[in-house]
């Protein structure tokens, strides 16, 4: 099975990321949004990483260009019908990915994959929108997307072993290291790593040390790059929140309640580094 036409859906913090590393490997890539606010965004983002290898003398102008060049806005998901996959880094929401599923479905080629780079969602549910759950997979990469070497690979229970190893092939294609896990609620990554963040915010709700205590502790104390709290801003507020939302349903165990904290911020609009606001404050 050979990809070589890719389609990134949503041009937010993951899939600008994931639409770099596609054209940095070579893929022709449509990043696809709902607005062109958010494409231009998106793309805006990915000149200015590529522009810091350019000076740290990584790539040359050239290269830059020939690249940038690879990728293609797209605002309507038509543009899927001559793709060979999509990768859709939407937001984590279980409704608003069945629907995209669904309609590419009908569009995509039958050969076309169809990938989720959801951080907890079930494969399976997700790709029994469609009627080729066998090639319905999860493509999990981690953020930010061009420094993380990991990508999980999360089997939904119908997906074969050809659409398996073609994502496989293509995840050391564009230089990552592909982990493969089986379909339950936050598979591995997010099942050992949420808790600890969510436990994080119930460390600072019951007022055991301030915010930059508790990620001082993490980062002198276990060597992670970032503290917790740091890192939820990291990855969005409301990110955390619908993890932790799917580990509590998938599991109906009361050890994955969401802090209410955590509740109270995304409530607030306070989403972390994206929105300018988090447990910390951005420029
Ligand atoms: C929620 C999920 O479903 C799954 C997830 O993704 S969970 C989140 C997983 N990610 C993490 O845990 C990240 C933890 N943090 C880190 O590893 C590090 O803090 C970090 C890599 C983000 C930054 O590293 P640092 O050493 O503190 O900072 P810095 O020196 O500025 O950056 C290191 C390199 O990363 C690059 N970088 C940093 N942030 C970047 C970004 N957002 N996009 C692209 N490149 C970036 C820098 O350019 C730099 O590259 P060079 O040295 O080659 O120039
Ligand atoms: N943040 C992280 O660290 C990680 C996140 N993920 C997963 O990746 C996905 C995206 O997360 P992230 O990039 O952080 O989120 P962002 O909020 O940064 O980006 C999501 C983007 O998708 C757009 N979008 C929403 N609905 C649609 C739609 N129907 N069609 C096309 N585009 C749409 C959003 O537009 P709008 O702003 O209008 O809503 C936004 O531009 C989620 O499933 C998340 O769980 C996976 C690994 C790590």
């Amino acid at each position: 099975m050979e990809i070589n036409k890719v389609m990134v859906i949503g041009a937010g913090q993951m899939g600008s990321g994931i639409a770099q590393v596609c054209a940095q490997a070579g893929f022709a890539v449509k990043l696809n949004d709902m607005k062109e606010e958010f494409c231009q965004k998106g793309l805006g983002v990915i000149a200015k990483n590529l522009a810091r290898n350019v000076e740290k003398g990584r790539m040359t102008e050239e290269e830059k260009t020939t690249i940038l060049a690879r990728i293609t806005p797209s605002l309507d998901l038509q543009d899927a019908s001559n793709v060979d996959i999509v990768i859709e880094a939407a937001v984590e929401n279980m409704e608003i990915k069945r629907s995209i599923f669904g309609r590419l479905d009908e569009i995509a080629p039958q050969h076309a994959i169809l990938a989720s780079n959801t951080s907890s969602l079930p494969i399976t549910e997700i790709a029994a929108a469609t009627t080729r759950p066998e090639k319905v997979i999860g493509m999990h990469f981690m953020n930010p997307v061009p420094v993380m070497k990991l990508v999980e690979i999360i089997r939904g229970l119908a997906t074969t072993d050809e659409v398996y190893q073609a994502v496989e092939e293509m995840t050391v294609k564009l230089s990552k290291t592909p982990v493969e896990v089986n379909d339950f609620p936050g598979f591995v990554s997010n099942r050992i790593l949420m808790p600890m963040i969510n436990e994080a915010i119930y460390t600072l709700y019951e007022g055991v040390a301030t915010k930059e205590a508790i990620d001082e502790v993490m980062k002198l104390g276990m060597n992670h790059p970032m503290g917790p709290l740091q890192l939820a801003d990291f990855i969005g507020l409301d990110t955390c929140l619908y993890i932790m939302e799917v580990l509590h349903e998938g599991f109906g165990d009361s050890k994955y309640r969401p802090c209410p904290l955590l509740r109270k911020y995304v409530s607030a609009g306070w989403l972390g580094k994206k929105s300018g606001r988090g447990f910390y404050i951005y420029e």
